[in-house]
């Protein structure tokens, strides 16, 4: 398969290693100063950038019918457009606001937990995310699939706030420590108990080797899909 990676950060070239390993090709590198590449050259991009050109790197891809696997977070206000877009021109596109296979078990089990919780009323919930220092956005992308899914699943909440509580809220803090490669945390707390649930990335293999997982999945098919589609899972 030949990849064009859009962003070569951490996570590109972490990306590269594995998809190099499984016997990929990359025919394209871009990052902030390259402008005028053909994506047409590559089987399918994947996208690891920043919030403020993600969307036009997608949008990119679409337009050229070249599929598209994004995993860039804090760019969500134009989500429903590139959903819109993919379907127009008929191509193929995925976002994850994490590629792992722990995390995408761990979304199905914060699921559970908030329908369990639901009438539960003697707990309070809330969110912790800790990240390394050069993350640009907060909360992390993971940190508001996890507050999105309990609100689907729990009927006390209908918002989540960064710092801040209220009724029907959901409090997420965002810490930011030297090299941690991602970690959240799902807490619910009564006057006699507490539950929580915790994933733990130790380094970011697991978030690339799912990208590029997704990458080999998405060959061939039209359409708008998510990790569950990929894993098969939820
Ligand atoms: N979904 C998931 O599983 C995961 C998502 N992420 C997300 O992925 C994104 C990237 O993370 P990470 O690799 O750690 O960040 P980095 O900052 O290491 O990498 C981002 C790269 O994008 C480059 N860039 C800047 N402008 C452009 C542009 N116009 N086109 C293409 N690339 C550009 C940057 O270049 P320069 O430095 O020169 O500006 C940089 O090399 C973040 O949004 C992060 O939250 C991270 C891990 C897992
Ligand atoms: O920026 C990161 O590093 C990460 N970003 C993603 C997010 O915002 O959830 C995924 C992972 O936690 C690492």
């Amino acid at each position: 398969m030949n990849i064009a990676l859009l962003g070569y950060g951490r996570m590109g070239q972490t990306i590269e290693q594995i998809a190099l390993k499984r016997g990929h090709k990359i025919v394209l590198k871009v990052d902030k100063d390259d402008k005028d590449y053909d994506i047409t050259k590559a089987d399918v991009a994947i996208d690891f950038s920043i919030p403020t050109v993600a969307f036009n790197n997608i949008s990119n891809c679409l337009n050229h019918n070249v599929p598209v696997i994004s995993g860039t977070t804090g760019w969500l206000e134009d989500y429903h457009k590139a959903v819109a877009l993919c379907k127009e021109k008929k191509s193929a596109f995925i976002y994850a606001s994490n590629y792992s296979l722990g995390v995408n078990i761990f979304f199905e089990l914060n699921k559970t937990l908030a329908k369990m919780m639901s009438n539960l009323k003697q707990y309070n919930v809330s969110m912790e995310e800790i990240h390394h220092t050069k993350k640009l956005d907060a909360p992390s992308g993971t940190a508001i699939s996890l507050a999105n899914d309990i609100i689907s699943n729990h009927e006390s909440f209908d918002n989540w706030k960064l710092d801040e509580t209220g009724e029907s809220i959901i409090p997420i803090t965002a810490k930011r420590i030297e090299d941690v490669p991602g970690t959240h945390t799902v807490t619910y707390e009564s006057e006699v108990d507490t539950v929580s649930i915790e994933h733990i990335a130790h380094n970011r293999q697991g978030f690339a080797l799912g990208a590029v997982i997704a990458a080999e999945w998405i060959i061939g098919k039209t359409g708008v899909f998510t990790m569950s589609d990929v894993l098969n899972i939820g």
